[in-house]
């Protein structure tokens, strides 16, 4: 099938890769030139596991192509996905202007039948306003011409994005017109194969579903944070607390980790985005209020233990910090909490020596800004010189490290673990003051 992608981010560029991978024809459209140049030249511009070789094969055989030519997408495919971003307005509400532009741009140039299909996460209702824009635009022209929106919310996870797009738990598609639910289906086929998982609703709850499932999910995380500030005032140790628990079928493992808080492009925005949406409508969202205001206090529980061990000012202190991206497997420095901690600690004086393996190009361009900041090569490398050792993302490499080096490195040999990577009574035994979220 012929198929465009507006937006070549996380969402498009893994969609586009994914939908070519099985055969489709499909042309990304991009209004950023320098994304579009990396992919023409045979990269990408973002970091995802598998995404690249994805990206050359399928380039190679000319089943996925990049322009920044809005006409020629809007010709290309007879469905045409909308993957552009939803940042966050000044209230919480999700702006959406770049999704009602690629709208508009729909309307503005095509001359036959077309599905427009809303991947972006965007607020109930949304549907509705991009079907009125591309009406608009067809109106201005005089034009009577057919056309179908559907709702198709992307549920990848960054670091693992390829393997959720092939392998997917479920596809939701909101559709009410036949030819786009056949459509929808016929495209989605081979990655639901074994067994059936796409599931037909209309588009208002395909929008909100997108929502309920992030502001689930985030507040699994801010339950077991908050449970986790608990157990070190009761000297219970939460890691246990999370097997414990997580054993029962109806909790699961899933999203139980404690740690310095969520981050990313999604949960924090999107959990704003419902807690604005449900104000509006008249039935506002107290517990996901809370699940945002202990996250954002949780961002900061490695700095209340570094000031409760070192006092407020970190003048002359040096730590060194172990993962900058907001999570493993990824090159994302949107919403990460290693960004309040770097600048709190700076804030208070201290000098930080950071690294990450991916995000450190990255955390550059957002952190030019931070004085008594800088980066270093390796994690070994990051310690030379520190006092003490932050660790805030769980990249794979930081789990088994050197802790006879680690010792002799650290000044204090104390370690802030924002992660819950090792064990406190091995720690112990290796001379290593340890300190991590909810483990006394
Ligand atoms: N990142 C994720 O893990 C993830 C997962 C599921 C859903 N989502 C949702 O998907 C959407 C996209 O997220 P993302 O992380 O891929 O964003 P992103 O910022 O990485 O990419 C968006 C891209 O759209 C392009 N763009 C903007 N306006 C355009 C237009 N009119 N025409 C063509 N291109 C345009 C931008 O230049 C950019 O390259 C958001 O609504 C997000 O909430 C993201
Ligand atoms: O037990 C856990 C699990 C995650 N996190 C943190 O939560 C954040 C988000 O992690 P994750 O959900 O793995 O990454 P995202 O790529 O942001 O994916 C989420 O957001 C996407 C965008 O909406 C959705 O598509 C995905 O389903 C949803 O998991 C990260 O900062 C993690 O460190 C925890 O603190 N504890």
């Amino acid at each position: 099938m012929k198929v465009t992608v507006v937006g070549t981010g996380y969402v498009g560029l893994v969609t586009g890769a994914c939908l070519s991978e099985m055969g489709n024809h499909v042309l990304c459209l991009d209004v950023d030139p320098e994304k579009i140049r990396v992919l023409k030249e045979g990269g990408i511009p973002i970091y995802e596991p598998g995404l690249l070789e994805m990206v050359q094969r399928n380039a190679a055989a000319g089943r996925l192509e990049f322009t920044t030519d809005i006409e020629q997408a809007v010709a290309h495919g007879t469905i045409q996905f909308i993957a552009v971003g939803t940042p966050p307005d000044e209230d919480g509400s999700a702006d959406l202007k770049y999704v009602l532009a690629a709208a508009r741009n729909i309307g503005r140039l095509m001359t036959d039948f077309k599905v427009v299909v809303d991947k972006s996460t965007v607020p109930v209702g949304t549907g509705d306003k991009v079907k009125a824009a591309v009406q608009d635009e067809l109106d201005k022209r005089g034009l009577k011409l057919d056309f179908a929106v559907a709702s198709n919310p992307e549920f990848l996870k960054e670091g693992a994005a390829v393997a959720d797009f092939m392998r997917p738990d479920r596809v939701v598609v909101g559709a009410e017109d036949e030819r786009a639910i056949l459509l929808m289906r016929a495209l989605y086929a081979p990655f639901v194969r074994n067994h059936d998982r796409m599931m037909l609703m209309d588009i208002r709850s395909a929008e909100f579903t997108k929502y309920a499932a992030n502001a689930m999910l985030a507040t699994r995380i801010s339950f077991m944070n908050e449970l986790a500030l608990v157990a070190e005032k009761l000297g219970a140790d939460i890691e246990l607390v999370r097997q414990g628990i997580g054993s029962d079928p109806r909790i699961g493992f899933h999203f139980l980790y404690a740690g310095c808080g969520y981050g990313g492009s999604c949960f924090p925005k999107d959990v704003k985005a419902l807690i604005k949406t449900a104000a509006d409508a008249g039935q506002p969202l107290q517990l996901l209020q809370s699940v945002e205001e202990v996250n954002d206090r949780q961002k900061l529980v490695l700095v209340d233990k570094i000031v409760k061990r070192y006092g407020a000012d970190l003048s002359g202190k040096t730590f060194a910090v172990w993962g900058l991206a907001f999570k493993p497997n990824t090159d994302d420095m949107r919403e990460a909490p290693s960004r309040v901690i770097i600048e709190e600690l700076v804030r208070r004086g201290a000098k930080l020596q950071a690294y990450d393996p991916v995000a450190a190009h990255e955390a550059q361009r957002v952190l030019e800004d931070v004085s008594g900041l800088s980066f270093a090569e390796s994690g070994p490398a990051a310690l030379e010189g520190a006092d003490a050792l932050v660790i805030v993302t769980e990249w794979k490499e930081f789990r088994t490290p050197d802790f006879d080096a680690l010792r002799n490195s650290l000044r204090d040999k104390t370690v802030f673990d924002g992660r819950n990577l090792y064990e406190p009574a091995l720690m112990k035994t290796l001379g290593l003051e340890y300190h991590a979220i909810g483990r006394a």
